[in-house]
């Protein structure tokens, strides 16, 4: 295959590095609870939730950043002891594969429907942020979605009044509260700008023109950063079906995070990765691309390939490590000598009480040929005489050391030589025997001499010829990984219950059962024999990784003495070099940077009907006159978890820019709060308004007098509109 040429070389990353991420889950540290508790007890002091589909943000008012950032879902399991279900949220699990798990969310999209899974969610974070009393004695602030349905805060109100008896609540619009954190008060109340929130699973376009939120003209999009994220992690199940097991939830999220980005200009970056830089003879870009006459914007937006390389071992171990393991096997093998010697010894002792034993029958034969005769007939059988003795204890001798080992094999095949004519139909069968047997024992001597002989010429070929041997040595390390691979890879299968190995594993089971031994009476088991079909049963369980880890770093530390450029070599993934076709240990990011992310500028990509995000902010920016257009092509502002994605800002500002008359200036910015803005904001609001706000909580006391109306929502420069009766 032609490879790919690009205006880059292609950049290769370790899992390792990329895992990194910056993940914004946390509880509050155990040292910090006790400050957290303190705070109950000044009932003052309001809590501040921001409800997110995706993460739900929580913590004291006067606290410098939320006490507790937890996923919004929930698995419920129940106490074998007490059989009380317990619902987790997903951070109380942890390395959870959230793809796997039987996780729910009280959000649909990004309204809130299942109340009593919210009611776990705020018991959990009550309790977390140290709230020790039954009832919550804190006027509370909380976020809720553009256009929240009214039953919904209807039931969230029911469910604080009523549940939790809290003293008030004031409810407002998570991006306003982000958008009053980045611009301040005074801002605020003039700013026109317009903002994108991209969240879980929604998009929000929100204009605000002169510190006002132009509630008419918003606009949702059904897709957020989670649908992006979903389709990557999809992609890349399905086309490295072989790294499943390392493409767990958290795992492709520091993926998308660190590697992935929007395109830029997506048809051509999807161009370039095919036909590299072969399209740049204006053949296959729209735009007249070449190295002299180039566009630079879309020379510089154009990305290349990026390769993970998932090396087999866990990580190069460090000095410390490997003598540690060294000091462990070398206890192991002085602990393993010791037992062995003492087995040894005792098994002297039992041949030298046999020998004496043998001996003094052997003496009582010549004394009394009789009574030695139904000894002897006790220890060998029946129709055994005084040679069986004699061999015995030239065997018992040998075993000792007092003669040489050839004495034996010479006793061994005594019939070989002697004619078939002077033999007894049964002598001749046993000489049959002694010719196999000496031939097997011949075959097997020169095997260990050939073995010998290898040894000893690849000690020689170390000092000889060191190129060849560690030629050997990489060979040697590449059928370990292969073994080992091979290994987890059948009991990974092994794990899947319809798996091909599974399935013949159950087959010999079956087989086991229909045998015709096991007929009418059932007397599996009285022989030997038939245990042994357990053994290949077994075998697919049974587990040498340490054994073959520890040849593996054995050969490690001779490679490294050997060749100075062998941990360098791991790291660029050069895993194969010296040609041992293995599968690849690496997977390549190609249009999978950037499918995922294009799903909120094309909907259609996860299967939602809906216009993409450039297009739905042209059609709001359309609605205004042109003075105002142009205010707001100039600020609009990106917040929300989705506005992490790399390339968003410029991405949107490229669209914008064809979209728009010639000469308009486009800018767009990211918040600096992407997640925490919405709860940053609502603590700005807390500590610059101060006792102003008293005036748009919703109190206990209003709820018990009207019931849960519509009437008793009361508007604030932060809430969605209300519209009176
Ligand atoms: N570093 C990160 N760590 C954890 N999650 C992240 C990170 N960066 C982005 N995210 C993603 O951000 C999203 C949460 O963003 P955000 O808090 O704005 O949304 P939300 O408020 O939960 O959802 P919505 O506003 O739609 O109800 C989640 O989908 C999460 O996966």
């Amino acid at each position: 295959m032609k490879t790919q040429k690009y205006l880059k070389e292609p950049q290769r990353f370790l899992i390792y590095d990329v895992r990194q991420y910056n993940n914004q889950l946390y509880e509050p540290a155990s040292d910090r609870k006790p400050t957290l508790i303190q705070n109950d007890y000044d009932s003052e002091i309001p809590i501040l939730i921001d409800y997110g589909s995706g993460i739900t943000k929580a913590g004291w008012g006067n606290s410098a950043k939320p006490d507790l950032s937890v996923q919004s879902l929930l698995s419920k399991s129940k106490d074998s002891k007490t059989s009380i279900t317990q619902a987790l949220t997903s951070n109380k699990i942890k390395d959870v594969d959230l793809f796997k798990g039987n996780y729910r969310s009280p959000y649909e999209r990004n309204i809130i429907q299942q109340f009593g899974l919210l009611e776990n969610l705020n018991d959990f974070i009550f309790n977390e942020i140290g709230v020790v009393e039954s009832k919550v004695d804190h006027p509370l602030i909380i976020t809720e979605p553009v256009a929240n349905p009214e039953y919904c805060r209807q039931n969230l109100l029911e469910q604080y009044f009523e549940c939790y008896e809290i003293p008030s609540v004031m409810i407002g619009v998570d991006t306003f509260f982000a958008t009053f954190y980045e611009f301040g008060q005074d801002r605020y109340q003039s700013e026109t700008c317009l903002i994108i929130s991209i969240g879980h699973t929604t998009c929000h376009i929100i204009p605000m023109v002169n510190g006002q939120i132009i509630f008419e003209e918003i606009k949702r999009i059904n897709v957020g950063y989670f649908n992006c994220f979903e389709v990557l992690y999809k992609q890349l199940i399905l086309k490295n079906n072989h790294q499943k097991h390392h493409l767990d939830y958290q795992t492709v999220q520091a993926i998308h995070l660190n590697n992935c980005s929007v395109a830029v200009n997506y048809d051509e970056q999807l161009k370039y990765l095919k036909y590299g830089t072969d399209g740049f003879q204006n053949k296959f870009y729209s735009n007249p691309i070449t190295r002299e006459n180039n566009i630079l914007t879309d020379l510089e937006c154009l990305q290349e390939p990026i390769y993970i390389d998932f090396p087999i071992q866990q990580k190069i171990i460090d000095e410390s490590e490997l003598l540690r393991k060294q000091e462990i096997r070398q206890k192991q093998a002085e602990r393993l000598k010791e037992a062995m010697q003492k087995k040894r010894e005792e098994k002297k002792r039992a041949h030298e009480k046999e020998l004496a034993e043998l001996e003094s029958l052997e003496s009582k034969f010549k004394e009394d040929q009789q009574s030695a005769k139904m000894v002897i007939e006790q220890y060998f059988g029946k129709g055994k005489g005084i040679e069986e003795v004699r061999k015995r204890i030239q065997k018992v001798k040998v075993k000792l050391g007092f003669l040489p080992k050839d004495t034996l094999e010479e006793d061994k095949y005594t019939l070989i030589n002697i004619a078939d004519s002077q033999l007894t139909a049964q002598q001749q069968k046993q000489k049959k025997l002694q010719i196999i047997q000496k031939q097997a024992a011949e075959t097997r001597a020169e095997k260990k001499a050939l073995e010998k002989q290898k040894k000893e010429e690849i000690i020689k070929m170390k000092t000889s010829n060191p190129e060849v041997y560690l030629n050997m040595l990489y060979e040697k390390r590449l059928k370990i990984i292969k073994k080992v691979d091979e290994k987890k890879k059948h009991q990974q299968e092994l794990s899947t219950r319809n798996s091909r190995v599974n399935q013949k594993r159950m087959q010999t089971i079956a087989q086991l059962g229909a045998s015709e031994k096991i007929g009418k009476d059932d007397n599996f088991g009285m022989n030997d024999e038939d245990w042994n079909i357990y053994i290949g049963i077994q075998r697919d369980y049974e587990s040498d990784e340490e054994n073959q880890e520890m040849k593996l770093n054995e050969i490690e530390i001779e490679l490294r003495e050997m060749d100075h450029n062998f941990d360098d070599k791991i790291k660029i993934g050069e895993v194969n070099p010296y040609g041992l076709s293995m599968q690849e240990p690496f997977i390549e990011l190609s249009v999978d940077r950037f499918r995922g992310n294009e799903a909120i500028f094309q909907p259609g990509i996860v299967g939602v009907d809906s216009s993409g995000l450039t297009d739905v902010i042209t059609f709001v920016l359309n609605k205004f006159p042109a003075e105002t257009q142009a205010k707001l092509l100039q600020n609009i502002r990106i917040t929300g978890g989705g506005s992490v994605m790399q390339g968003l800002a410029k991405r949107i500002e490229r669209d914008l820019i064809s979209n728009f008359k010639v000469g308009s200036v486009v800018q767009v910015n990211l918040m600096h709060e992407a997640i925490f803005g919405a709860w940053l904001g609502m603590q700005k609001v807390y500590k610059q308004y101060g006792n102003k706000l008293n005036e748009y909580f919703i109190s206990k006391q209003e709820y018990f007098e009207k019931g849960s109306s519509e009437g008793i929502f009361k508007s604030n420069p932060f809430s969605n509109v209300v519209i009176p009766y």
